[in-house]
């Protein structure tokens, strides 16, 4: 990935980042690269997740699949276990991947409904094995099977940690089974067997996708002048320290549309700590420049906007007509239309003194979605390490997390007491 971060200087927005401030970060990020760089070598908690371009086998996860005969899957995860694998097969143009990762039994009849249990895969995704739905729709949906008579053992494969409800039920079933790497928290663990199964049951070509980590990890060096995916993560650092509180994440393209929830997770879920971190918000260009834009440009100066543009897709025309005030589409393709409403948005929000930075690929395929996820895990490290958060744990959720077992009978607990003494204000 290339980078452009001319919008983001203070000669161009307001707040911006001044030259002087480069330099001092620069020296910043010299310091953490080489705490990143020792994690990384000492496949540290974390840290280790960078070390997934070389410590994952393509092999491996395509031999384990190798027995499943399908051509649509379902993952059943949430968070980091579904997100990754989501952003990768959708980058690719995938339509038949299908997820499982909320408890809305509406949704989850029509899915179920709508599915041809015959040719579709269940993809079982869970770091801890303990997550509640995760485990309460994988029961749903091995009960759906069941009932339409459809041998779920032999189109399942579970991804888990090494003990746990699920790594126990994989084991009594004799289901292909696959670790999650230790030492790699689920959001950051996209380039392991949460995020390659699915692709890799798919027919994809899952090594280039390491390939693009690869390259990605090979560019992590300890200045912000050579390297963009540090150089975005100080920025953005250096943003938030100047009142820039929530992160407008904007790809160019409708296959990037899970990347950027992806990114909204690591993004939330890393930073989001000792009362600091931004707010990602998602965006789609250039469909939001309809809907979300007006408050990017003349809303309060609150707010950067992450803008990610493929330079190379394939294209279609558009249809010459002769009417008058049309003429000029005819002339072009919707990819030209694409590239000028990109650049249009991007000058848009110099001229209203928004900060913005252009993040560009060549492709959107294997290598440059293997490359972006682990330029924005690499972003998000150093973006920690600056912010002096504690980047690769989430504490906050455990408080609902508790509250909902209780509340399900599961042991009583004090959280689940606290909602039902809540207070109790209502308008109707
Ligand atoms: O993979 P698991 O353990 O089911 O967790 C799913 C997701 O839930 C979280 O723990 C948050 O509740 C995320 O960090 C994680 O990606």
């Amino acid at each position: 990935m290339q980078l452009d971060i001319g919008n983001a200087l203070d000669s161009a927005a307001t707040p911006g980042v001044s030259t002087d401030a480069l330099d001092r970060l620069d020296d910043a990020v010299a310091d953490a690269h080489e705490t990143i760089a020792a994690g990384m070598s000492n496949a540290r908690f974390g840290y280790a997740s960078l070390n997934l371009p070389e410590t994952t086998s393509a092999t491996g996860i395509e031999r384990a699949v190798d027995p499943i005969d399908a051509d649509a899957v379902l993952t059943v995860g949430i968070g980091g276990s579904a997100l990754g694998a989501k952003t990768i097969t959708a980058a690719l143009g995938e339509a038949n991947h299908y997820l499982l990762d909320n408890v809305d039994p509406e949704a989850t009849n029509r899915l179920l409904d709508a599915l041809d249990f015959d040719s579709t895969a269940i993809n079982v995704v869970s770091k801890s094995g303990t997550t509640a739905e995760t485990l309460a729709n994988f029961l749903v949906v091995r009960d759906a099977y069941e009932a339409a008579g459809v041998d779920w053992t032999e189109r399942t494969v579970v991804t888990t940690g090494e003990s746990g409800p699920l790594a126990d039920l994989a084991a009594e079933e004799e289901l292909p089974k696959l670790a999650v790497p230790d030492g790699v928290p689920g959001r950051f663990s996209a380039l392991s067997a949460v995020g390659l199964v699915a692709p890799a049951i798919l027919g994809y070509d899952i090594e280039a996708v390491l390939d693009g980590g690869r390259e990605a990890r090979d560019s992590l060096t300890g200045s912000i002048d050579d390297c963009p995916a540090y150089a975005y993560g100080a920025l953005a650092v250096a943003l938030e320290r100047r009142g820039v509180h929530t992160n407008a994440f904007m790809p160019y393209a409708e296959a990037l549309e899970p990347f950027a929830e992806w990114f909204a997770q690591l993004w939330a879920e890393s930073l989001g700590k000792d009362g600091q971190g931004q707010t990602p918000a998602r965006a789609l260009g250039a469909t939001d420049q309809h809907s979300q834009l007006q408050l990017y440009r003349a809303g309060r100066h609150d707010t950067m906007v992450t803008l990610v543009h493929p330079t190379a897709r394939d294209d279609r025309e558009i249809p010459a007509v002769d009417v008058e005030g049309l003429a000029y589409l005819g002339d072009a393709t919707l990819g030209d239309l694409l590239d000028a409403e990109f650049e249009a948005t991007e000058a848009s929000l110099a001229a209203a003194d928004k900060p913005s930075i252009r993040v560009e690929l060549d492709r959107v395929d294997e290598r440059g979605i293997g490359d972006l996820l682990v330029s924005f895990e690499a972003a998000c490290i150093m973006a920690g390490e600056l912010m002096g958060v504690e980047t690769f744990t989430q504490p906050a959720v455990e408080w609902g997390k508790n509250a909902a077992r209780g509340l399900l009978g599961g042991e009583e607990t004090a959280e689940a007491a606290a909602v039902r003494n809540k207070h109790n204000y209502l308008i109707e």
